[in-house]
């Protein structure tokens, strides 16, 4: 609030002729209004709280070029387009920053609803630059990532492992990138290994290394995985996915420091902070005797759960704006924003795949898009939120696609993504797996 008792919000940039009723209106409602023509230089400040309003009611061109230039030098702002019959909307500069346009008014102004439509995309936008800014890689706003973040800072400046649990595609590689980061540790390497598709007979050489001749295609020393990253932090992801023999290797690893290459007898001292991720439940593992129970207990000293995209409410808006900032940086694409049918529709998905498979499914969409928004066509996904929505009313049709994601992953990872192997174990084609593959945004991963 200011002296005079009403809201503060942020500012509005107003490219060109306001009536003096509207721009009171703003004024009263607490927004600062800005006029801007071809001639303004417009200075922005970081972050959110700036909404720019593009009036083309008046058939006046003289600042769509400064428009344009506002549009393609800070992409993240939010546009709302006021337009009248006398809109040259077909001329080609005109109809580049409809596109850029979240929201459309037409004469005359319905007021209220211009004051409710700042708001919105002054809160997202402010929103969004939040939640990029304390942890750039961890956006989101939600008690979830509130409370991983959190533990991310208690975690880093220990050496203590970290067990991350999640399923596929929740960010535990990114949470473990973060606790490099915000370690001592920062400036050594990082060493993401993914276990699961390491080939089966070169596991331990990949790992620990070799020396030449310890088998027959070793023609030369390698180092390992793990002595590669001397100093700083490994990360063995889908680590249950570890055979036993790795198992033992590691679990001395881990108690005495020192590893072996394979052919050699020497230990070699290795200074390395160990993470291990893993989607699977490695307490049942352990209870199958598939997992050794003193390594699951040297690897689960710290514990990191990072739940679910559907259990992160408004994260889900933010992440695929974020994506979508993120896609126009690097790629021309007409899509902006996303119509509310569409962001309903993420609402009411249960994402199986995950914050990779919203990433995905944002990227295709903002190929796919032909207007300034994103629909729920354009990210595929089931126009019905009932359809997905409400866990306690979840269809079959949702039951059956998750247990053919499942299906398809486990005979993935126990194959080590050997398509053809996937293909004769699960008695269908690898056309079919290839299909299947990218229905349900699951990678294929080559060692
Ligand atoms: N909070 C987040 N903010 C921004 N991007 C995220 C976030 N979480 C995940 N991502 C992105 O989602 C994708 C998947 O993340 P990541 O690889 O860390 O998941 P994972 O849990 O390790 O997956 P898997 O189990 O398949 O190995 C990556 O592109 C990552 O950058």
């Amino acid at each position: 609030m200011d002296a005079k008792g009403s809201r503060r919000l942020g500012c509005v940039i107003w490219f060109g002729r306001p009536e003096a009723r509207e721009r009171h209106g703003l004024t009263e409602a607490g927004w600062q209004v800005r006029l801007a023509d071809g001639d303004t230089h417009i200075k922005l400040r970081e972050g959110g709280g700036i909404v720019v309003l593009a009036d083309l009611r008046h058939g006046d061109a003289r600042s769509l070029q400064a428009m344009q230039r506002l549009m393609t030098d800070c992409p993240g702002l939010p546009w709302i387009a006021l337009v009248s019959l006398d809109t040259p909307a077909r001329r080609p500069q005109v109809k580049r920053i409809l596109q850029g346009c979240r929201d459309f008014f037409s004469a005359p102004l319905d007021l209220p609803r211009l004051l409710a439509a700042l708001e919105r995309a002054d809160g997202m936008a402010l929103r969004v630059a939040e939640a990029i800014t304390d942890l750039p890689e961890l956006v989101g706003r939600s008690t979830v990532v509130a409370t991983l973040a959190a533990s991310l800072r208690k975690y880093a400046p220990s050496d203590l492992p970290v067990l991350i649990t999640g399923e596929t595609g929740v960010g535990k590689e990114v949470a473990a990138r973060v606790l490099h980061r915000l370690s001592a540790r920062a400036i050594q390497p990082f060493v993401a290994i993914n276990c699961g598709a390491l080939p089966l007979n070169l596991v331990q050489s990949e790992l620990f290394g070799h020396e030449r001749g310890a088998f027959t295609d070793a023609t030369a020393r390698r180092i390992g995985h793990i002595e590669s990253a001397a100093g700083g932090t490994v990360l063995l992801d889908e680590v249950g996915d570890l055979p036993m023999d790795a198992q033992t290797n590691l679990l001395r690893f881990l108690q005495e420091g020192v590893l072996q290459r394979v052919g050699s007898s020497q230990p070699i001292e290795v200074d390395v902070r160990v993470m291990a991720a893993t989607h699977m439940d490695l307490e049942q593992a352990v209870e199958a005797g598939r997992f050794r129970e003193d390594l699951y207990y040297r690897l689960n000293v710290l514990r990191l759960h990072i739940p679910p995209l559907r259990e992160r409410g408004d994260d889900v808006e933010l992440l695929a704006h974020r994506f979508l900032e993120c896609f126009r940086e690097r790629q021309a694409c007409a899509a902006r924003g996303f119509e509310s049918t569409a962001l309903r529709a993420m609402h009411a998905y249960p994402w199986p795949g995950n914050v990779r498979e919203l990433r995905n499914r944002v990227q295709r969409a903002a190929v796919m898009a032909e207007g300034a928004l994103i629909d729920t066509a354009d990210l595929a996904l089931p126009v019905n939120a009932q359809e997905h929505g409400d866990p306690a009313v979840t269809s079959l049709g949702v039951f059956r696609a998750s247990a053919e994601r499942e299906a398809i992953a486990a005979c993935l990872r126990e194959c080590r993504f050997n398509i053809s192997e996937c293909a004769r174990r699960l008695k269908i084609s690898r056309v079919t797996v290839y299909r299947l593959c990218k229905k349900h945004q699951l990678e294929l991963r080559t060692p």
